[in-house]
């Protein structure tokens, strides 16, 4: 079914649900899915509405500015306008590591995931005979301290030439810049391997056994500036024995990062997820 989903965030007041109802009433929007959220220390309100688009009146190119005109101003709405339709294009970057990327190339293929992956881009080579197992263009675009703003914009060359929408970073082992992420603002996924926002950086796990920690997990979180500390999208833990050696820490962790990740992504795909002062609102 076509859908469009609205995803909107003001400051709190009466009445807004109640606008925003007879907004879609008025045009003869079917409402599939509505939610709302109040931040009452904020004072922020916050709300997801899907309609079904056939049978709505508007056009697509005119329901943005019929909303802002009728409801968005009124309410001085910040909002997004979406549809499930065309599939989006999501790129993966990888480093070395398999495991997260077998597990979206798996729920690709298996229809898990309503996306268009056009392509793969890795900072190392082991990984293309996987991707291309699977009919998707591989890129290596090596990365070090030296190249990193040419590297990065042969990156972005290429999301632009196949219009990639948003990017998930499946175990992908360079900081990305500022410059890099402006240009996708709350469209970089990132799964850390740690329960954040214990053990940032690149080598939780080892962290995680020093400490003799009993609950290890996995982040998935959209990536900023600043090193692992973007809005987190979806947690979740195993836990761990005094025995576990670290390879074991690695085996369980990795296992948790594929349902988290993937978790992530699908809220994502569903525009489920809202971002506000560096904190996600997912109505699930
Ligand atoms: N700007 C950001 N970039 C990235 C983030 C992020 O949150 N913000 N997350 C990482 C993934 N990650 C942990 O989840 C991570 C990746 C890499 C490193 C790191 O220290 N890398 C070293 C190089 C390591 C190597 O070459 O193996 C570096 O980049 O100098 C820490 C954490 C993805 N990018």
């Amino acid at each position: 079914m076509n859908k469009a989903i609205l995803l909107i965030q003001c400051p709190d007041q009466k009445g807004i649900v109640s606008d925003v109802s007879r907004f879609l009433y008025s045009y003869n929007g079917n409402i599939l899915e509505v939610d709302q959220h109040v931040d009452e220390e904020m004072g922020m309100f916050f709300m997801r509405a899907a309609w079904e688009l056939d049978s709505f009146s508007l056009k697509k190119d005119e329901i943005a500015s019929r909303f802002e005109a009728e409801i968005g101003k009124k309410f001085q709405m910040e909002f997004k306008l979406h549809f499930n339709f065309p599939k989006p294009k999501m790129a993966v970057f990888v480093s070395k590591l398999s495991h997260c990327l077998f597990d979206i190339l798996g729920r690709h293929h298996a229809g898990q995931l309503e996306v268009d992956i056009p392509l793969v881009i890795s900072n190392h080579a082991d990984l293309k005979p996987i991707v291309e197992a699977f009919g998707i263009p591989f890129f290596y675009i090596p990365v070090n301290t030296s190249n990193k703003d040419t590297a990065e914009a042969e990156q972005l060359a290429l999301l632009k030439e196949h219009r990639v929408d948003f990017i998930v970073l499946a175990r992908y082992m360079q900081v990305v810049s500022a410059e890099f992420i402006r240009h996708f603002p709350n469209r970089i996924i990132n799964i850390h391997h740690s329960f954040l926002p214990a053990f940032v950086g690149a080598r939780p796990y080892h962290a995680a056994y020093e400490r003799g920690v009993k609950i290890i997990g996995a982040t998935a979180h959209y990536v900023t500036e600043e090193l692992d500390a973007g809005p987190i999208i979806e947690q979740e833990v195993a836990r761990v024995r005094h025995h576990n050696t670290i390879p074991e820490l690695v085996q369980i962790g990795q296992d948790v990062e594929k349902v988290t990740l993937s978790k992530a992504i699908k809220y994502h795909l569903d525009r489920k997820v809202l971002t506000f002062k560096n904190k996600t609102i997912i109505f699930y």
